[in-house]
């Protein structure tokens, strides 16, 4: 039985920690919840404590919680379960996570998929022309680097328009809470170079989307992603406590079973 510990209790963690708690994951069951904000009366814990008694950390808190906790929880002989990818757009960080260890670093798939075949493609030979273009409503895209005028675009839009454009290092680490996808779909393909990533705010969203592109030598590949919103978070997709869940399952039952 793994002990886990859930770092951020809102959209994600709550659903992860709920579910933990009502014994819904064979193997796993939760240690206690790290929130400032509390846990909605799941046992809640500070972080020292919580990283004592667990043999898995689940951050779900966003992408500096991930940089300030994951070296110490991999280094504590814990292992991580990363949310906030969207970190690892920083070198170091990735090299700390890397290094650190004992504790091993899982990534979740959060909101996409096709992951696993850009990585078996990639493995085949480099892939290029990578994109993935994300579309929200505009609200959950303004971020408090854009001066008035851009955030009011995107406040007021009618119709489609583009929040950001560039490599998904630069993007992933301009859209905190919005392309952490682009992250993980560039630490898939194994190059941050090759991965173009694009925010839309689209007033008529009401799913989010992802659309991934690629080519390479192994083929072409297009993923089309539409998720329901959270209901407390509309940044975040509802899906994305579940693969979550999943991952968390998969670790604790590592024998046996069909993954
Ligand atoms: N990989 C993927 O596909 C996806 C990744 N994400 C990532 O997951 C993160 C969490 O998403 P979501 O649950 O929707 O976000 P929420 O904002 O709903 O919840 C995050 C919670 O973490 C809390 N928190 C902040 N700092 C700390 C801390 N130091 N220790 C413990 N808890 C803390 C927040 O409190 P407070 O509100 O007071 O700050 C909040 O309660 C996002 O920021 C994003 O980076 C999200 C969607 C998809
Ligand atoms: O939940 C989603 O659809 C994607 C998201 O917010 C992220 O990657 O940060």
């Amino acid at each position: 039985m793994i002990d886990v510990a859930v770092v951020g209790c809102g959209a994600i963690g709550r659903v992860v920690a709920g579910a933990l708690h009502a014994g819904e994951v064979p193997g796993a069951r939760l240690a206690g919840v790290v929130d400032p904000r509390g846990a909605g009366g799941l046992p809640l814990l500070p972080l020292d404590e919580a990283i004592d008694r667990a043999g898995l950390v689940v951050e779900a808190a966003g992408q500096r919680v991930l940089a300030d906790i994951g070296p110490r929880v991999v280094a504590s002989g814990r292992d991580l379960l990363a949310v906030s990818v969207g970190a690892l757009t920083d070198p170091a960080l990735l090299r700390r996570l890397r290094d650190a260890g004992p504790g091993a670093v899982h990534l979740t798939t959060g909101a996409v998929g096709g992951l696993d075949l850009l990585r078996s493609a990639a493995r085949m030979a480099p892939l290029d022309r990578v994109r993935i273009v994300t579309t929200k409503r505009p609200a959950a895209l303004v971020q408090p680097w854009m001066d008035e005028d851009e955030a009011a675009r995107l406040r007021t839009a009618g119709a489609p328009v583009e929040a950001g454009r560039g490599p998904a290092r630069e993007i992933a680490a301009a859209f905190p809470r919005s392309a952490n996808v682009a992250a993980a779909v560039a630490l898939a393909v194994g190059d941050w170079d090759a991965v173009e990533a694009v925010m839309v705010g689209d007033p008529a969203a009401d799913l989010t989307s992802h659309v991934i592109t690629a080519a390479g030598a192994a083929g072409e590949y297009r993923f089309e992603i539409r998720n329901r919103p959270a209901p407390d978070n509309p940044a975040t997709s509802e899906v994305v406590p579940y693969a979550v869940l999943k991952a968390v399952e998969d670790l604790a039952t590592r024998t046996g079973g069909f993954r």
